[in-house]
């Protein structure tokens, strides 16, 4: 909670996200087309769509990667680059992309070492990198490399290393795609632990519609061709959200109403 109140801006709540009429081309093709939207600070946002559709676009369009062909897009009231210059946001991947030469704790530390080798102030992580190590259920692993580690083990080494700026905001495109569904299942308590208790506003890719709502406090439906903005849905299941919670009527009621929206982009 003390790290939500922190995202609280001289009293006022300032979005995590905020985009207003965003457009994205591709030469003449249109990816995203005119998508207005607040994301809450400290919101966790799952994001469906079918392929194609721009989730990964939305994602690249939030993190400064590219630019709108117009309209505004904004990160805690700065502009995308400044939001990236001052550590604002995080990205992980579908692919881990860890340095295989160096340790899983030497990973976490990478984003340190840079900064200070190029003499840049960023923020750093209240917790150490040890500690994010053992948040993420890694306590132990710390000097594997790599290849010593199982792809989810791998998956939350980039969760860590990502946490380790304090980033406010957490960009994660189907992190756990790659995943059997027992250690995604897993990865998913993780990662509900790591933003209960960090406080950062995540938005989360998937394809996955029972990770999309075990996740989410909502889910983002993207349309495709041109990708747009289909509907929010409120997933109004309670925190901390438990496996048990998978097995529930609401939970398969919150999915076959997914899956209907999802069959109708
Ligand atoms: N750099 C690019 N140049 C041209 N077209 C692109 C580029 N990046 C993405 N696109 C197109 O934009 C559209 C949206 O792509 P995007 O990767 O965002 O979709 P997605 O919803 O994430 O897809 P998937 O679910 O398959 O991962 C697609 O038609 C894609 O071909």
């Amino acid at each position: 909670m003390e790290a939500v109140l922190e995202n609280l801006d001289a009293g006022t709540l300032v979005p995590a996200a905020s985009l207003r009429n965003a457009w994205v081309k591709f030469g003449q093709f249109t990816a995203i087309q005119d998508i207005s939207l607040e994301i809450e600070a400290g919101a966790f946002y799952s994001i469906l769509g079918p392929s194609g559709c721009g989730k990964s676009t939305l994602l690249r369009l939030v993190s400064d990667l590219i630019p709108p062909a117009s309209g505004d897009v904004s990160i805690f009231g700065k502009t995308t680059e400044a939001a990236r210059l001052a550590r604002e946001f995080a990205f992980v991947f579908q692919d881990a992309t860890l340095l295989p030469w160096r340790t899983a704790l030497e990973n976490v530390q990478l984003p340190l070492e840079m900064g200070q080798s190029r003499g840049i102030q960023i923020p750093v992580s209240d917790k150490s990198p040890m500690e994010l190590l053992e948040l993420v259920g890694l306590k132990g692993r710390e000097h594997a490399l790599p290849h010593e580690l199982s792809g989810g083990m791998r998956q939350r080494v980039a969760i860590a290393r990502a946490l380790v700026c304090k980033p406010k905001l957490l960009l994660m495109d189907e992190p756990f795609g790659a995943l059997d569904e027992m250690t995604r299942d897993h990865l998913n308590l993780q990662l509900l632990k790591v933003w209960e208790e960090t406080g950062v506003t995540i938005l989360f890719v998937t394809h996955s519609i029972p990770e999309a709502v075990f996740l989410g406090q909502k889910v983002l439906m993207l349309k495709a061709h041109p990708g747009r903005l289909h509907e929010i849905v409120d997933i109004d299941l309670p925190y901390p959200r438990t496996t048990e919670l998978r097995d529930t009527a609401e939970f398969t009621r919150y999915s076959a109403h997914l899956r209907k929206l999802l069959e109708a982009c």
